[in-house]
C-alpha cells in the first residue's frame, strides 16, 4: 500500500518479507541501526545479520521494554551510539518492535542530523496498524504522553504479519483498540468483521490460530493501514483532517498517565472511545444505538469500558495539555454519527463531567483493573 505526500513510501503486508528492506532503504544507505526491545532480540538479530550479508555495516541497539523507551534519556542513549559510530546523512535507522519502539526509533531518526531515514518494521497488530504508519514521532515526559516528537515519515515499513504469532493475547486485543477505533471513524466494514468475529479474535492464540481467522486478520491490517494512508497522505500534520485518528485518545492519553502506563495503549483508547461516544450523545450529536455499539464491540473482546470515579480533576489536568487543546480551549473528536467524525470544541464543563460520570466506576479496592 502506498502512502502518498512530499515524502510518499510504500507499507508492505504480508509473510517473509524482510528481503524487501534494501529496497526500502534505498541505494545511498550505508550504515544501519537496528533498534528493538528485548523481546525482540532474535528477529532484531536476523535483520542485522540479512543487512549485514547483503554488505550494510549493520548496527543494533536494546531498548527498554514498551513505555519505559520512549524517554528523553533513552533517545540520548541513542544519540550517543549513532554518534560513536559515525552516522551520517545517508545512513539510517530499523525499527523492530510495537509502537513503542517505531515511535521512539522514529524520534531518534527525526532529530538525528535534523533528519535521517527510518523503515519501520512493526511487530504488534498497533504497530501495523497504526503507529508504524504516518510518521508521528514521539516520548513522553513528566507531564503527558508524547508531548516531545516530530512529524517524519518513514521510508517504507514492512509488516510480517508472522511476527504476531508470538504477541500475547493481551497486547493482540489492545491493537484490536486501534482498529475498532477505525472502523467508528471512517470504515464501518471493520465494525462487522470484528462483530462477526469477536471469539476468535479475542482469544487469539498466535501460531495455533485457523487459517480463516488469519484472513479476517490480514483484512483488518489492510482496512485500517488503507484509511490511517487516505488521512496522513492529505494532512501529515495533523492541520485538519488527521485529528479523526485521535478519536478517544483525549481521555485514553490521560488515563495513561494517570496510571503511570502500567495500562496498554489499546486498553486506554477503550475507555476513552467510550467517553468520547457519550460526550457526543450528551451533546446532541450521537445516537444511542451507535454508543451502545461501542460497548458491545470494545467489551466483547474484553477491552475496558469504564474508570474509576475518584481520578476526574487528575484526568482534566491531563487532557489540557492534549495536542489538540488549543490555549484554554479543550477540543474533542466526536461522532456526528457511523464514519461522520467531528469536533466538539470547549464543552461546557458540566457535559464534560455528565459524559465521564457514564463510564465512571467506583475505585477499585486493588489489583489491577481489566487489561
Ligand atoms: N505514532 C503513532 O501514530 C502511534 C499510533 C498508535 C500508537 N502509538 C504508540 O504506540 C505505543 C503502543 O504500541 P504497542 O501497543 O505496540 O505497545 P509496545 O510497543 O509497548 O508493545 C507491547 C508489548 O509487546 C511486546 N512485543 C512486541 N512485539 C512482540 C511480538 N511480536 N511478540 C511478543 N511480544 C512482542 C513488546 O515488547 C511490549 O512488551 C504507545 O506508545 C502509543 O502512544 C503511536
Ligand atoms: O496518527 C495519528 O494522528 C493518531 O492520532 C494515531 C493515534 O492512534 C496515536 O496514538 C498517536 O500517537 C496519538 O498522537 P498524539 O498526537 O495524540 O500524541
Ligand atoms: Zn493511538
Amino acid at each position: 500500500m502506498r502512502v502518498e505526500g512530499a515524502q510518499p513510501y510504500d507499507v508492505l503486508i504480508g509473510r517473509h518479507l524482510l528481503g524487501e528492506l534494501p529496497s526500502l532503504l534505498g541505494p545511498d544507505v550505508r550504515r544501519v541501526l537496528v533498534i528493538h526491545p528485548a523481546a525482540l532480540a532474535a528477529s532484531a538479530d536476523t535483520v542485522r545479520e540479512d543487512l549485514l550479508a547483503v554488505g550494510y555495516e549493520a548496527y543494533i541497539a536494546e531498548v527498554p521494554d514498551a513505555e519505559e523507551a520512549k524517554t528523553a534519556q533513552v533517545a540520548a542513549f541513542l544519540w550517543q551510539v549513532l554518534g560513536q559510530a559515525d552516522f551520517t546523512r545517508s545512513d539510517a535507522i530499523v525499527s523492530v518492535g510495537g509502537g513503542a519502539t517505531t515511535d521512539l526509533a522514529g524520534f531518534v531518526a527525526a532529530t538525528w542530523l535534523r533528519g535521517i531515514k527510518v523503515v519501520h518494521v512493526p511487530t504488534t497488530l498497533l504497530a501495523m496498524v497504526d503507529a508504524a504508519v504516518g510518521g508521528k514521532t514521539g516520548i513522553n515526559t513528566a507531564e503527558g504522553k508524547n508531548l516531545v516528537g516530530a512529524f517524519h515519515p518513514p521510508a517504507g515499513v514492512l509488516c510480517d504479519v508472522a511476527a504476531l504469532e508470538s504477541l500475547p493475547r493481551f497486547d493482540f486485543v489492545a491493537g484490536l483498540a486501534e482498529i475498532v477505533k477505525t472502523g467508528f471513524i471512517a470504515d464501518p466494514r471493520i465494525l462487522e468483521l470484528v462483530e462477526d468475529n469477536t471469539e476468535e479474535l479475542k482469544s487469539w492464540g498466535g501460531a495455533e490460530v485457523p487459517a480463516s481467522t488469519w484472513a479476517v486478520v490480514v483484512e483488518l491490517i489492510e482496512r485500517s493501514v488503507a484509511v490511517k494512508a487516505r488521512v496522513v497522505g492529505e494532512d501529515l500534520k495533523e492541520a485538519g483532517l488527521r485529528e479523526i485518528l485521535n478519536y478517544g485518545h483525549t481521555l485514553g492519553h490521560a488515563v495513561e498517565l494517570t496510571e503511570r502506563y502500567a495500562w496498554r495503549h489499546g486498553a486506554a483508547v477503550s475507555v476513552g472511545m467510550v467517553f468520547a461516544a457519550e460526550l457526543s450523545r450528551l451533546a446532541g450529536r450521537l445516537d444511542d444505538e451507535t454508543v451502545d455499539r461501542h460497548r458491545e464491540i470494545l467489551g466483547g473482546l474484553g477491552l475496558p469500558l469504564t474508570y474509576r470515579g475518584d481520578r476526574w480533576e487528575q484526568l482534566l489536568s491531563a487532557m489540557r495539555r492534549d495536542k489538540k487543546s488549543r490555549g484554554d480551549m479543550l477540543r474533542f473528536v466526536v461522532l456526528d454519527g457511523l464514519a461522520k467524525p467531528g469536533r466538539l470544541e470547549g464543552p461546557d464543563p458540566a457535559l464534560l463531567a455528565a459524559a465521564y460520570a457514564e463510564i465512571s466506576i467506583d475505585a477499585p479496592r486493588g489489583g489491577p483493573i481489566a487489561l
